[in-house]
This record gives structure tokens, C-alpha cells and sequence, in this order.
């Protein structure tokens, strides 16, 4: 039997489709970016068939680049970015709106409205999460809400809605299965995450008819085949898992205490805690690792909704580099004597802030500063707001009675040597970034191969985790501090009030 696994892994910036092959190596990829489209300020949006054509397009890639047919798939793995939804008419499979991104703010005053209705601890107790316009629910909302008809075609059973796991499900199957796994179905807001279920009480707050949502499922379940048409044969979709949380799993952070930091669009942190729900006083999400077995295992989250975006800006908005690999070299040659700070709250700060209405600042800027200044500032962003993050994290942790962690890193920024030597210095601990940098496929893999029975089972995938590189801290402790302090008070003065 043949052990290649096809992993799709749609980003918020591109899909990506990477062929395993049995030894759990690349043995090739295919990538295609995709429009990204703001309407208006703090608006982002993706068009569902443009996702839908590029993840086709880059898994047919994949598999020819590799030499195999799909005969040579065992299974499909599937990770997504997380959050955004879509919702389609269940015949046609048309979206009746453009996917609305998780980074979108537009719920900014629904979600405003339901706190002053003393609405949040309610969501927070039973989800997890905040009442912030980065997750699903307020979204689906607002769609109902805003396309003519919608709300009305929702209760008349005419219309889907879901993540982008679900979607593609849908597609990939020919509209056979409506279905998400448990770690996509908990960034809802609409989850209950002690009971495993959609929780009636929070349809109902956000209005949202239990019609419209999938069947959840495990992280490694059956997820129906794809229709012969697409590739030539059916292939099992065997895994499905939120991007981080796939990357949690191919980082082999199975055991309670570890820990890992993607560094795509954003950065999520996060936290394996085990059976525990641990319960941060700190601001930041309890969530749902993965689900195996029907045994759930938690997670705390920090999320950070701009990182690699930070560098984007650089080239497309700044257009001070030409290519994002250049920015690390630019930062190397900024005068160490200035002390500029960007805080990238371009669609709003995360965790631990959750601040929607903030908007990016550059401050302490002197007739020198220029391109070299800017990109240091924009890649120690990432390693300030890390630092949070982790400070908050550990507080939540010790307080759980739990030990010293060790941080894995992954993602497209992890190849800068010099942005990982500033998190280390930032952080004033280890940052490990492994041989393979495409966890979160990989983690997507390992969920569809370990169910078709083709790969290994957690301990033996964790032994095969690699080390390329430690970056260990250099700074002095008395500027880490100076640093520490100075991007606090840039913070506090972004902060909307
Ligand atoms: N060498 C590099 N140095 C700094 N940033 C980089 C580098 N290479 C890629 N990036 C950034 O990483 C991000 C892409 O990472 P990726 O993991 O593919 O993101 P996503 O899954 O969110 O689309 C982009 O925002 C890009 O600007
Ligand atoms: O597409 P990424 O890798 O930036 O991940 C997006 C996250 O899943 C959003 O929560």
C-alpha cells in the first residue's frame, strides 16, 4: 500500500499543497498567493473561488511534480487558515459573500454591543475565546445580517457555512460532507469546548441558525473522498486541523508544557496544557489543541495578528525592499544608536491588548532613519510582541502549577537568522527552529497518515523532530530592558484608550 500523503495547506496569503512521501519528507510542493482584498479600512476579504482554484491547481501540481497519480495518495490532510468563513448555497455551492478574514474588523460594534450587554464571560466561560471580530461567529453574523436574503435563506435550510476546512471539504467531496474537526470548530465562537458541541445558548446571542453549521469531527476522522473528476481517482480526506494547531502537531508538541510560535501573516503561540482547560487571567485563549480519539487535549493561545505582515508592508506598502528575505540584511545595517519602534496594529493588537480600534504607529523616528531602521523595527515588532505574549503565558502557567517551557518556532519568518537572534535576545531564552519548516503541513499529514495507518503513531513521529538551529540570547540584560521599556511606552500610546 502506498504511504505518500498530499497535505493542502490554505494559508491566509496562499494555498499551498505539499506531497509527503513515506518517510514523512517533501517530496514536492506546489504554491500559488492569491488576491487579497480590503474593501474598506480594517476590511479583509478572500474570494472563495480563487481559494477553491488555487488549492486544485497546487494539489494537481503537486502530485504530477512529485511523478505520482492520485492512485499514489493514501489520504488527504487538510489545514486551513483559521477563522474565516464563508457561507454558500447548498446546491449550487456558490458563496453568497466573499470569505471574510480572520484579520476583518467590521464586527468591531457587534462585538462592542454584546460586551456592554454583559455578554463576554458567558462566550469566554463556554468558548474560550473574547468577544473580539477576529473569530468566526460575529462574522457569519454580519454576512446574514448584510447579503439581501441571506438570513431568511439560512432558516429555510438553503445555505452552509464554515471554516475554510469545511468548504473545501464540501467542494473536494462534491458537496457530500459538511464537516470540521474540533480544533476549527472551537475558533467559532460558537463551540462549547468543555461539552465538545455547538452551544444553543450562543447560536442564539449571535443569532445564528444551527442549520448553517457542520458536523464536528476528531483531527484524524473520515472525512469523505474527493470526487474522481478532480485528480482521477478518489482520494480519503483522513485529517483536518486549524493551521496552528496542525503546526502544534507537526512541531510534536504533544506533551503538556511544550511549546510553539508559527511565524506567518501573524504569530500564534501556542501552549500544549493537556486535559486541562487552563483558564488565563491574562488575556489570552483557551482553545482546543486537537482531538484524538474523542479525547481532547487544550491548549493556551496567544495570537498576534501581524507579523510576516509587518514585512509585507516593507515591500508592498513601504516598498522599501524588494523581496522579504531582504529584511534581515537591511535590519543588520540600521544605526544602533536610534531607538524606532513600530507597533503594527494595522488591522487592530491581539493578544494580550485585544484593542480592534488601535491603528500602527512608528515612533522615536530622527532625520537618519530610513529603510535599514525601519526593517529592524518591523521585524523586532515580532520579538516584542512575542515577549508578551510569552510573559503573559508563563504567568497562566506557573500559576497552573506548570514548568519551565522550551519554544519551537516555525514559518516563513523563521528563516531570517536575524529576526530569530532578536527573539532569543528579546526573549532572553532559547528559540529552536527545526530541519523541517513546513510543520504545518507536515502536522496535517501526520493526522491523515497515522489514520490511514501509513504512519507513524505520536511517540515515534516526536522522535523524528530535528533540530537545524538554537539561537541562544547575546543582548545584555540592562538594553533588553531599556528595549523592553521602550516598546511598552510605544504600545501604550497606540492603544485606542
Ligand atoms: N526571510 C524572511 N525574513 C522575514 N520575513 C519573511 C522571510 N520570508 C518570508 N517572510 C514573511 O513570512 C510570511 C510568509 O510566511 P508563511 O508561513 O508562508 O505565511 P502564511 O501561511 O500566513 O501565508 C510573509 O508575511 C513574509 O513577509
Ligand atoms: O494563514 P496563517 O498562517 O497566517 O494563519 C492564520 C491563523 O490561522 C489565523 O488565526
Amino acid at each position: 500500500m502506498t504511504s505518500n500523503i498530499l497535505a493542502i495547506d490554505q494559508g491566509t496569503t496562499s494555498s499551498r499543497a505539499i506531497v509527503f512521501d513515506g518517510d514523512m519528507k517533501i517530496a514536492a510542493t506546489g504554491q500559488q498567493e492569491f488576491t487579497q482584498h480590503y474593501p474598506a479600512s480594517g476590511w479583509v476579504e478572500h474570494d472563495p473561488e480563487e481559494i477553491w482554484a488555487t488549492v486544485v491547481a497546487t494539489c494537481k501540481a503537486a502530485i504530477k511534480k512529485a511523478g505520482l497519480t492520485a492512485q499514489d495518495i493514501a489520504a488527504i490532510g487538510i489545514t486551513n487558515q483559521r477563522e474565516t468563513v464563508v457561507i454558500w448555497d447548498k446546491v449550487t455551492g456558490k458563496a453568497i459573500h466573499n470569505a471574510i478574514v480572520w484579520q476583518d474588523r467590521r464586527t468591531a460594534p457587534l462585538c462592542q454591543k454584546l460586551k456592554k450587554a454583559g455578554k463576554e464571560p458567558t462566550f469566554t466561560r463556554k468558548t474560550g475565546l473574547l468577544l473580539d471580530p477576529y473569530f468566526s461567529g460575529t462574522k457569519i453574523a454580519w454576512i446574514l445580517d448584510n447579503v439581501k436574503g441571506a438570513r431568511k435563506r439560512a432558516e429555510a435550510g438553503e445555505l452552509l457555512a464554515g471554516t475554510i476546512d469545511t468548504f473545501l471539504i464540501w467542494r473536494l467531496t462534491g458537496g457530500k460532507v459538511h464537516a470540521t474537526d474540533a480544533t476549527n470548530a472551537s475558533r467559532t465562537l460558537l463551540f462549547n469546548i468543555a461539552e465538545n458541541k455547538w452551544d444553543d445558548e450562543l447560536l442564539k446571542l449571535l443569532r445564528v441558525p444551527a442549520g448553517l453549521l457542520a458536523q464536528v469531527k476528531d483531527c484524524a476522522a473520515d472525512f469523505g473522498k474527493t470526487e474522481k473528476s478532480l485528480f482521477g481517482s478518489e482520494i480519503p480526506i483522513l485529517g483536518v486541523a486549524g493551521d496552528q494547531q496542525a503546526a502544534t502537531i507537526g512541531q510534536a508538541c504533544f506533551e503538556p508544557g511544550m511549546m510553539k510560535s508559527t511565524y506567518g501573516t501573524g504569530c500564534f503561540a501556542i501552549l500544549n496544557t493537556g486535559a486541562d482547560m487552563v483558564r488565563s487571567k491574562n488575556r489570552l485563549l483557551t482553545t482546543i489543541a486537537y482531538r484524538l480519539g474523542g479525547k481532547t487535549t487544550y491548549a493556551l493561545e496567544g495570537s498576534i495578528f501581524i507579523a510576516g505582515a509587518a514585512v509585507q508592508w516593507l515591500r508592498d506598502g513601504a516598498k522599501m525592499i524588494s523581496h522579504a528575505a531582504k529584511s534581515g540584511e537591511l535590519a543588520a545595517q540600521a544605526d544602533p544608536s536610534q531607538n524606532v519602534y513600530l507597533v503594527p496594529a494595522f488591522v487592530g493588537l491581539g493578544a494580550p491588548h485585544w484593542d480592534a480600534d488601535a491603528r500602527g504607529a512608528i515612533f522615536g523616528l530622527t532625520r537618519n532613519s530610513g529603510p535599514a531602521e525601519f526593517a529592524k523595527a518591523a521585524l523586532e515588532s515580532v520579538a516584542f510582541q512575542t515577549r508578551d505574549l510569552l510573559d503573559a503565558m508563563k504567568k497562566d502557567w506557573r500559576g497552573h502549577g506548570g514548568r519551565k517551557t522550551v519554544l519551537r518556532v516555525d514559518g516563513g519568518m523563521v528563516a531570517s537568522d536575524w529576526t530569530m537572534q532578536c527573539l532569543a535576545d528579546i526573549l532572553d531564552a532559547p528559540v529552536d527552529r527545526p530541519t523541517v519548516l513546513e510543520t504545518t503541513a507536515l502536522g496535517a499529514a501526520w493526522l491523515a497518515g497515522s489514520k490511514a495507518g501509513v504512519w507513524p503513531k505520536a511517540r515515534d513521529f516526536s522522535k523524528r523532530w530535528a533540530l537545524d538551529r538554537r539561537f541562544e540570547p547575546l543582548m545584555d540584560e540592562k538594553i533588553r530592558r531599556a528595549k523592553i521599556k521602550g516598546w511598552h511606552d510605544a504600545v501604550r500610546r497606540t492603544l485606542s484608550a
